[in-house]
């Protein structure tokens, strides 16, 4: 039976003059794995830490599991990795690991929380001798020693190596498999494409978006046509039907609901054109329609 997991009720933020969060609405049932996307200081970390109670909003309300779970039930059941370490200088990486898992009522073995941190050589190393990485992989382990389900993941892979990065995306397709309901902001979207149900893209202080990557693909374009070319802008500028169209250098991105008459029009100009692809659009692409550094691009 799904559960409402999270109830986000017009949660609004202002830091001083600035309004970081102008009024976000939003439930998660369980077993929900949401992508929450948006540009540096767009309010990920913000929204995160107001949902875990870490600092209070201006305006609007939260409520995790259900209203009738007290404070105590709620953190038994959520995990949270935030985006920066918490570091306890005295402890070593089995301490905190111990110390932890004496907190929850069901926690994982220290076994197996070990396994996910993969640091037996560093088992009796000070947390604050950790590299950056390291780090990074305690946290993870931290946020799943007590067997959450409910789940929060801000940037996990900040600081990690890649095969540190293909283990925690390992991890949390495994979480997902087990039913669990998770929110991860990573600007690692590639990997995020493959395991979230839900993309939520937070611009401006509002959810801009709010669906899954089918429903992005449908209203965006379903392919990309990639290629390089040294002739400008303004010989793509005519192609139809586009939802948008990226140069970059000397890199062009058309973004398409029907790529079969757009790639008839590019045979023109297949002289002038190298490394031609063409793929299912990648959320990173998608994404980038919300971006505003990327000036350079026609919307159409
Ligand atoms: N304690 C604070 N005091 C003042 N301003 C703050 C505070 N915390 C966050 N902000 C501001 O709020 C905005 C949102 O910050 P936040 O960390 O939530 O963004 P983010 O989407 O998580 O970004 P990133 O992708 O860089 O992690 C930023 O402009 C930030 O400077």
């Amino acid at each position: 039976m799904t559960q409402t997991m999270i109830s986000v009720q017009n949660v609004q933020k202002s830091f001083k003059k600035q309004q970081v969060l102008k009024g976000i609405t939003f439930e998660v049932k369980s077993g929900e794995i949401i992508a929450l996307l948006g540009e540096n200081g767009a309010g990920k970390s913000t929204l995160i830490n107001i949902i875990n109670k870490i600092i209070t909003p201006s305006e609007g309300n939260v409520t995790l599991f259900d209203d009738q779970y007290n404070e105590g039930q709620v953190k038994n059941r959520t995990g949270v990795m935030l985006q920066n370490n918490i570091i306890i200088d005295r402890l070593s990486v089995k301490e905190v690991i111990e110390l932890s898992r004496s907190y929850y009522k069901d926690p994982l073995t220290f076994e197996a929380a070990m396994d996910i941190a993969q640091l037996d050589d560093q088992a009796d190393l000070l947390m604050s001798k950790l590299s950056g990485g390291q780090q990074r992989r305690l946290s993870f382990a931290l946020a799943l020693v007590g067997n959450p389900d409910l789940i929060f993941l801000d940037e996990p892979t900040a600081n990690m190596d890649s095969r540190a990065r293909y283990r925690l995306w390992q991890t949390i397709a495994e979480l997902k498999q087990a039913g669990k309901t998770i929110i991860i902001t990573s600007h690692q979207l590639a990997d995020l494409e493959d395991i979230a149900t839900r993309i939520f893209i937070l611009q401006d202080g509002v959810i801009a978006f709010d669906g899954s990557i089918d429903t992005l693909r449908k209203i965006q374009g379903e392919g990309t046509i990639a290629f390089r070319s040294q002739l400008s802008m303004d010989h793509f500028k005519t192609i139809q039907p586009l939802t948008n169209l990226f140069q970059q250098d000397h890199y062009y991105t058309l973004i398409t609901q029907e790529v079969n008459q757009v790639v008839k029009q590019l045979v023109p100009f297949l002289d002038d054109i190298q490394d031609l692809s063409i793929q299912q659009t990648p959320l990173e692409t998608l994404f980038r329609h919300f971006s505003r550094e990327d000036e350079n691009h026609e919307k159409h």
